[in-house]
């Protein structure tokens, strides 16, 4: 459905997105990670005609990027696209107008899409009295009024507590299961491993790597993570890589992946006699395969 293919983007002498390719398919989310600062936002920019790229082309429905082509988007931007004076109503009216839908249609899409993202019963309220939570909801009906055919959703949870998040999620999950297209920006990797059909890694506006939570699996040299404390590292580094294990360092933890999983009672027979605080096997999840690909990279 969405087809970018070789873009390239600089800001006077920076480059911001190097060869950029990734193809999205009808029904499919679409999770795009990257730290700040990957090209993220520049990409949505231009999948959206609000930016040139300078080279590379994009198609949405095998058409062109181009002003005809807006209304078969709807954009969630990462900062809320509200007025705050009007009403939840009253906003979507507004986009809805912008879009040029017809009094008949606009009326039933205010209401179908409130419902949608649970505000209809806030329909009249002024957007300053919603929590952070319902405002990015809100936020995220402006782009569905129009019932368009691929919606882009930048960063929807940043900075929401943990319910207003699940109930992101959700909506996300309705979305999904009627068949819409979604394009989420994200840097929670779990947010992108809950939602997801496929994952691209984004790294200095170049994606590092691409596919299903279990494709990118593959891509990595271990299927179980082992986590362990314990005061004798050095000598469990040295233990560990004669058994295959490959050292890692997630933040302060210790890790190793290994090869093959393992049984616990045999992994501890293997650093007998080193003194151990805690130690636990964990699945492989996307956190680790995002800092392989993208430390590998560097
Ligand atoms: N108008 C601009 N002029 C110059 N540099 C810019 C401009 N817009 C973005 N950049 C730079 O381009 C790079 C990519 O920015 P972009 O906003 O696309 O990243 P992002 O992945 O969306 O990051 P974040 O997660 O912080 O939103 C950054 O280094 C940013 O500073």
């Amino acid at each position: 459905m969405l087809r970018i293919k070789n873009l390239n983007k600089s800001y006077t002498n920076r480059k911001v997105l190097e060869n950029l390719t990734l193809n999205i398919a009808s029904g499919e989310v679409y999770g795009l990670l990257g730290a700040n600062g990957a090209g993220k936002t520049t990409t949505i920019n231009i999948i959206c005609n609000l930016l040139n790229a300078d080279s590379g082309y994009i198609t949405i429905n095998n058409q062109p990027i181009s002003e005809s082509t807006k209304k078969i988007i709807g954009i969630a931007p990462q900062e809320n696209l509200l007025y705050k004076t009007l009403s939840c109503a009253e906003n979507l009216q507004f986009f809805a107008d912008i879009y040029g839908l017809d009094r008949e249609t606009k009326n039933k899409q205010i209401e179908a899409t409130l419902k949608a993202v649970n505000l209809l019963d806030r329909a009249k309220s002024p957007v300053e009295t919603l929590s952070g939570g319902m405002q990015r909801r809100l936020n995220i009906a402006v782009a569905l009024v129009h019932q368009p055919q691929l919606v882009i959703l930048d960063e929807p949870t940043t900075g929401l507590d943990i319910e207003a998040r699940y109930e992101i999620w959700e909506l996300i999950r309705q979305l999904k299961n009627q068949g819409m297209t979604i394009l989420l920006t994200t840097h929670l990797l779990d947010e992108a491993e809950r939602l997801c059909n496929r994952i691209g890694i984004l790294k200095n506006g170049t994606i590092l790597a691409e596919g299903s939570l279990s494709e990118l699996k593959t891509l990595i040299p271990g299927q179980e993570v082992l986590v362990l404390q314990t005061i004798q590292e050095d000598e469990a580094i040295a233990l560990a890589q004669k058994y295959g294990f490959i050292p890692r360092r997630y933040g302060n933890d210790l890790a190793f992946l290994l090869p093959e999983p393992l049984e616990l009672k045999e992994i501890m027979t293997r650093f007998e006699g080193i003194p151990m605080d805690s130690i636990s096997r964990q699945p492989v999840r996307l956190e680790h395969i995002y800092l392989e690909i993208t430390q590998v990279n560097r």
